[in-house]
């Protein structure tokens, strides 16, 4: 099993989360929140209440988990892809796999990944919700300290199967999703890659920006019902699952509301997902 795949996903999602995490925050607050006007209203409220560090609230857990979560991601793709088609990293330059197995590794990939995600992504959107400033003395404290403190609470509260809240919508964003990234990655890639040779960085980065692009703005409708399935806890069970919290927010918001965070969610991809692709290939390559 080549364990340099899952390493290299590993390493690539560290680089790709730190830089997107602040954009990450507002759209988290965007689909959960409707006390805010606009990603710019969203933006400057943070800045002035709760400084820059605002943005990078509930970072630390997805920073040390990304180890977990990528490299399932990654390896299990290259993985479930050397099962269906016999070839490896290397040797699919040469002989491209069809459109058919990438999505299906692709589909295996995220369906995997979102069990592993699911917990860590839960902490995180608990995190970045939490409105208030840095702590100072004398001024209120935040319902949860820090992620240890939110994971003992949340297991306290609402039992073990309180750290998977959302994780079935999760599971639903993420399969299709990811069959949908790794096929537009590498459709594209081959696309402007010489026969038989690898992609340059222009290709890599461009081919990862876009599929990171695809594969948001078809998973933000059920991107926006998993953080409020992740909310919904905080405030006492509301929805009694995927479909009627799809049901109320629509009736509450219309089917616009299917589309918050659309805007942030694909700038975000495509730096994201160009950086993370550029240091899984150039990884891969420098392991031989
Ligand atoms: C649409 N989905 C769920 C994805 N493309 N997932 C892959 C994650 C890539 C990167 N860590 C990111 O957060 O964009």
């Amino acid at each position: 099993m080549p364990v340099e795949e899952f390493v290299a996903g590993w390493i690539s999602g560290a680089v790709g989360l730190v830089l997107g995490h602040p954009f990450d925050t507002v759209k988290v607050r965007l689909q959960t929140q409707t006390t805010y006007r606009g990603i710019a209203d969203c933006m400057v409220r943070i800045y002035r209440h709760e400084s820059l560090l605002g943005f990078f609230k509930g970072m630390s857990f997805p920073v040390a988990s990304i180890a977990v979560v990528n490299s399932v991601l990654f390896g299990v793709y290259s993985n479930a892809l050397l099962l269906l088609t016999a070839t490896s990293h290397q040797e699919r330059r040469a002989q491209p796999p069809s459109y058919m197995h990438i999505f299906l590794a692709g589909c295996t990939g995220g369906f995997l990944q979102a069990y592993f995600l699911a917990p860590f992504d839960l902490i995180k959107v608990r995190l970045q919700n939490q409105t208030e400033p840095r702590a100072q003395p004398g001024s209120p404290r935040p319902r949860y300290q820090g992620p240890m403190h939110c994971a003992a609470s949340i297991f306290q509260e609402e039992g073990p199967r309180g750290l998977f809240r959302g994780a079935w919508a999760l599971t639903l964003r993420d399969t299709p999703t990811l069959g949908i990234y790794f096929i537009t990655y590498e459709g594209l890639c081959h696309q402007y890659t010489p026969e038989g040779q690898n992609p340059s960085s222009a290709t890599v980065l461009v081919a990862g920006g876009f599929a990171g692009i695809a594969s948001w703005v078809t998973a933000t409708p059920l991107d926006v019902i998993k953080s409020r399935m992740q909310m919904d806890g905080l405030r006492g069970k509301v929805y009694r699952g995927v479909l009627d919290c799809m049901v109320s927010s629509v009736r509450q918001e219309g089917v616009g509301v299917f589309l918050r965070g659309l805007t942030i969610n694909s700038a975000r991809a495509f730096p994201v997902n160009a950086v993370t692709f550029l240091s899984y290939e150039y990884l891969l390559r420098w392991w031989g």
